[in-house]
């Protein structure tokens, strides 16, 4: 065991760990430990000899809880941080809801909904209901559903809420209570639980059997909530029972980090805190361990400018370190291109690493650009969120099997199987299916099961009743097998009788490949899941288990097991983590803050938090980047700086390139002639929160200090150098392959030999220039 981890922590923080029993709230800004208030709590509890049953620890990702893990073991021991219980809300109560649910009705191996599923459902539904989608638009629905869930509003709650019923009235949507009665009946027919109904019916349960209640009482003695300000009120709710017989709770969080009021978080938790347990003990955690001076104090100021926020003193005894660069790109490429650019100059110059780096964003669309123009550096990144690894076709078909097997009655996952690989199945066939399920009150599954029997009075041919038969049968063997072979044996098997393996084999284009390696990434990570689990005491290789851990991969849970790469983030996110170094990227008014959030102080409140936010995760340096232009919704717009870039002090901030010519925009088409078109100063002194300052992109010159490695960027060396020796031996007019963009065919050899660029034409991709040091190319043919 580590010895003396009491000494380190500050003295707050000390007593925050040691008063273990009884309501603990700490409220404090970014950076001052509160994360690491609670993971040396619960290794101070495992120390005083409680029982890692015991302790409950609820995270904002599953990753946080790993690490949390890993970390207590450091102090602790290993074994003894096994068996605790740690997650995100989501994956700790779909855990007991597989030994609970059944008390609802639902099956114990039931399936987890992700939004593309509740999206299918509902078209579904709203297309049966013959309503209009400009007005019922699954999304905004599922979004109003959700609400109503968060809220603990139950379908009959709804009905007997004239306020509500009014409310949808209003909003054009008299159908909604019908259309919320149809979806909850649908899921649960198919086995199925969405997101919002793991909080929902756990809630259900602890009220309704006060049996179950108790025993989950006499079992979390000890609970932890970190990021306490973004629970909604359900979480609320449930934390509430669970803690209500010990009171061993502790929570930690910053109202001003809360950031998820759009999804039903609660400020409200926070301040009502004191009301629901007036004996908690408060300890405020004033030193930020994370950030320079300059980072904390700008900080401090960003937020100073809300009004609904508990005060606060951050302050850090970290060096002052470097200003916040502010550099404003052309478009949105030359923006990428600088932030490139500087990961590579930092990296050389500053011996950092890319898992170093995190650009951090506020839509995930806005990743493209920097995808590109890290690939053209040759820059490792990985993009957290946006279509995450399960979220794949290929891997959403594979795992459509898998659900089926644990759970025929699953709608969505036969939808998505029925007739891939290719079986002859056609769309209308389907629809008779549908109709008829519903006419007979079965499953999709049990009428296709039985399908001889229906076929005659729905409809369906001698040649299609077969193939269904067919498919039905195909599925309960490996049901059948599923009992004697573990996971992998008949996942693998599965991928092979179903032919999926083999239609992704004959697809030979380089997406083709990929997806199939994709697939065998998936058979790998059974293969994984399955000895881990066998080597663990209370290990559980079941398929429902390794599906679990699938529905419940949050966005920023990234299994990459490479991970030196730049890291590429919304800020929503980047939330609890930190980076040596953090640029923040497109801040533009209708962007950062959004478009959507301008409309009231407390939505620009809530985009100021985020800000906040996002600055908070850098401990040594902070870089912010706008373009003048960007290419969003298909066009070309013009943008202005974000309002926030005029809420910091100029002590705090370092212009970049106001005065340095900015050389090419390359491929955006635009010209030097944007600056002429930025904003004038007379528009920022209407804006509500304007500073009585002038135009940030007219600042007198002698405000800027470039440092003096900074250099234009793009200025690349095109010596032609196509008869130089080089790394690969490459040669114009050779045919190679590259990972990414397929085959192509080396047009010219650039620069000096050991910084030599190709001119590549790809078949697929176009022409490309590509650093030789970096590009993973193969010659397939001289
Ligand atoms: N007493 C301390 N001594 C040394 N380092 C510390 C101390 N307290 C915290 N740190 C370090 O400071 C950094 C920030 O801590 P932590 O992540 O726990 O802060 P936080 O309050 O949870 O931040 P956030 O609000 O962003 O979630 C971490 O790297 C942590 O290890
Ligand atoms: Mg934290």
């Amino acid at each position: 065991m580590e010895e003396n981890y009491l000494d380190k922590l500050n003295e707050p923080q000390r007593l925050a760990v040691e008063a273990t029993e009884g309501p603990v709230m700490v409220i404090a800004g970014a950076g001052s430990g509160k994360t690491r208030v609670l993971t040396y709590r619960i290794a101070h509890l495992l120390n005083k000899g409680v029982d890692a049953f015991n302790i409950l620890s609820l995270t904002f990702t599953n990753k946080a809880a790993r690490e949390m893990k890993e970390r207590i073991g450091y102090v602790v021991g290993e074994s003894n941080a096994k068996s605790l219980w740690m997650g995100t809300f989501h994956s700790v109560f779909a855990r007991i809801l597989r030994v609970e649910a059944p008390l609802l009705g639902y099956p114990s191996d039931f399936t987890i909904y992700d939004q593309q599923d509740a999206v299918s459902v509902m078209t579904k539904i709203i297309n049966e209901m013959n309503l209009d989608k400009d007005i019922y638009k699954a999304k905004q629905v599922l979004g109003r559903i959700s609400q109503f869930k968060n809220n603990l509003i139950t379908v009959r709650a709804y009905h007997n809420n004239q306020a509500l019923i009014e409310a949808d009235n209003e909003a054009m949507k008299p159908r909604m209570g019908d259309i919320y009665r149809a979806y909850v009946d649908r899921c649960f027919k198919s086995g199925a639980m969405d997101f919002d109904d793991l909080l929902l019916r756990t809630n259900e349960i602890l009220t309704r059997f006060p049996e179950v209640l108790a025993k989950y009482q006499e079992r979390f003695k000890y609970i932890m909530v970190d990021e306490y300000q973004d629970t909604n009120h359900s979480q609320y709710l449930i934390v509430k029972a669970l803690a209500s017989r010990y009171e061993n709770l502790c929570v930690v969080g910053d109202d001003a980090q809360s950031i998820y009021a759009f999804r039903g978080a609660n400020i409200r938790n926070i301040l009502s805190f004191k009301q629901d347990y007036p004996d908690a003990k408060l300890y405020p955690l004033e030193q930020n361990y994370r950030s320079t001076q300059m980072i904390v104090e700008a900080a401090n100021q960003i937020i100073k400018q809300n009004q609904d926020q508990l005060e606060k003193n951050v302050w850090t005894a970290n060096e002052s370190g470097e200003k916040i660069a502010i550099y404003r790109g052309l478009s949105d490429a030359d923006e990428a291109r600088f932030i490139a650019s500087q990961i590579w100059e930092r990296q050389i110059s500053e011996h950092l690493q890319p898992k170093d780096f995190a650009i951090l964003y506020r839509t995930n669309a806005q990743s493209r650009a920097l995808e590109e123009a890290l690939r053209k550096r040759g820059i490792q990144y990985r993009v957290f969120g946006g279509t995450s690894f399960y979220q794949r076709k290929e891997i959403k078909d594979m795992v459509a099997y898998m659900r089926l097997l644990i759970n025929q009655n699953d709608e969505e996952a036969l939808l998505r199987t029925i007739n891939y690989p290719a079986r002859g199945i056609g769309q209308t066939t389907i629809s008779k299916l549908l109709v008829a399920a519903d006419q007979h009150q079965i499953s999709l599954f049990s009428l296709v099961e039985n399908i001889a029997m229906y076929a005659p009075t729905i409809g369906i041919n001698a040649g299609t009743t077969t193939k269904l038969n067919n498919y039905a049968l195909m599925i309960k063997r490996f049901q059948v097998m599923l009992k004697s072979h573990d996971v992998y044996e008949v996942t693998m098997e599965m991928a092979k009788t179903t032919q999926l393996l083999n239609a992704l084999k004959e697809d030979s284009t380089p997406e083709g490949v990929s997806r199939l390696e994709n697939v065998q990434e998936l058979l790998n990570s059974i293969q994984g899941y399955v000895e881990e689990q066998q080597q663990l005491e209370d290990g559980d290789a079941s398929l429902s288990g390794f599906l679990e851990n699938i529905a419940l991969a949050t966005d920023a849970d990234n299994e990459e097991e490479d991970d030196n790469k730049v890291n590429l983030m919304t800020v929503h996110l980047a939330k609890g983590l930190e980076f040596p170094i953090v640029f923040i990227a497109g801040l533009e008014e209708n962007l950062f803050p959004s478009m959507m959030s301008v409309n009231t102080r407390a939505e620009l409140e809530e985009e100021r938090r985020l800000f906040y936010v996002a600055l908070t995760r850098a401990e040594k340096v902070a870089y912010m980047t706008y373009s003048v232009s960007r290419f969003r919704w298909g066009k070309i717009i013009d943008c202005e700086p974000s309002r926030f870039l005029e809420e910091i002090d100029d002590d705090f901030l370092d212009w970049k390139n106001l005065n340095i010519p900015v050389r090419n925009s390359n491929n955006s088409g635009l010209s030097a002639d944007l600056f002429g078109d930025e904003p004038s100063a007379e528009s920022y002194k209407q804006r509500e929160k304007s500073v009585a300052r002038p135009n940030p992109n007219q600042r007198p010159s002698g405000n800027v200090q470039p440092r003096p490695n900074f250099k234009p960027v793009n200025q690349t060396s095109s010596s032609s150098a196509g008869s130089q020796e080089n790394a690969l031996g490459l040669k114009v007019g050779q045919v190679v392959v590259h990972d990414r963009f397929g085959r192509g065919v080396v047009r010219d050899l650039q620069g000096e030999p050991n910084d030599m660029k190709a001119i590549i034409h790809f078949d697929n991709a176009g022409e490309k220039k590509l650093l030789l040091n970096f590009a993973k190319l193969k010659i397939i043919r001289s």
